[in-house]
């Protein structure tokens, strides 16, 4: 069997696949992270995984090599990882009661078989009403500022979250359910 590389310095998308019983490696990408406005939400984070994905191939042709992207989608803005703490305060303020969309996009490349697949997930999610107090509090976590939209639901920003739909994981950055039916089907590989 092929070996499969992670090609992310992600470490929640290590922990998450680090649950399961599933042999991998780790290997970082060395691109770049560029957002083109113009593109959709759905094209960025698909161009970005891609890119992370093809960047580690080239080094590991034979191997199965996964890359990801997370963003954050509001209105018509495409919200990354903030700049610095008045981008965390101005997007959380923006976020605050709304509900926004959150895209994760995986790539799968093999290049020995010219295998080449970009998909995303997407996931709903709804923010309870922020007042400046909440804001302050969290900003003082200190767990924005490696995040896509500045929060992280699988810690303090839980306390932000009044709802969401469809798949959770993807919102922490690794859509495992459309991980595993990729693998599934393009490689005859199953997590489970
Ligand atoms: C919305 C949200 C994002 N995030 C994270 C997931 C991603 O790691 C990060 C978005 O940045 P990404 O550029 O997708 O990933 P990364 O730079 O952390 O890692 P790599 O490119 O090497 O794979 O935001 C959370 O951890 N929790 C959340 O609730």
């Amino acid at each position: 069997m092929n070996k499969v590389i992670l090609a992310s310095s992600s470490p929640r998308r290590r922990e998450i696949l680090e649950k399961y019983d599933f042999k991998y490696k780790v290997v970082e990408s060395n691109i770049t992270e560029k957002i083109n406005s113009r593109e959709s939400p759905e094209q960025i984070a698909m161009s970005l995984a891609f890119e992370k994905a093809y960047n580690v191939s080239q080094k590991y042709r034979d191997s199965i090599v996964i890359g990801a992207d997370t963003i954050v989608a509001y209105k018509n803005q495409t919200l990354g990882k903030p700049r610095d703490e008045n981008d965390i305060i101005r997007t959380l303020n923006l976020l605050s009661g709304k509900k926004h969309e959150v895209i994760t996009a995986i790539s799968l490349i093999n290049l020995d078989s010219n295998i080449k697949i970009v998909d995303f997930e997407r996931t709903e999610v709804k923010f309870r009403q922020l007042d400046p107090i909440i804001i302050q509090k969290y900003v003082a976590t200190g767990e924005s500022l490696d995040k896509a939209g500045a929060y992280g639901i699988q810690g303090y920003g839980a306390l932000l979250v009044e709802k969401i739909e469809g798949c959770y994981l993807n919102v922490v950055g690794l859509p495992l359910v459309k991980l595993d039916k990729l693998l599934n089907e393009y490689f005859n590989i199953s997590i489970l």
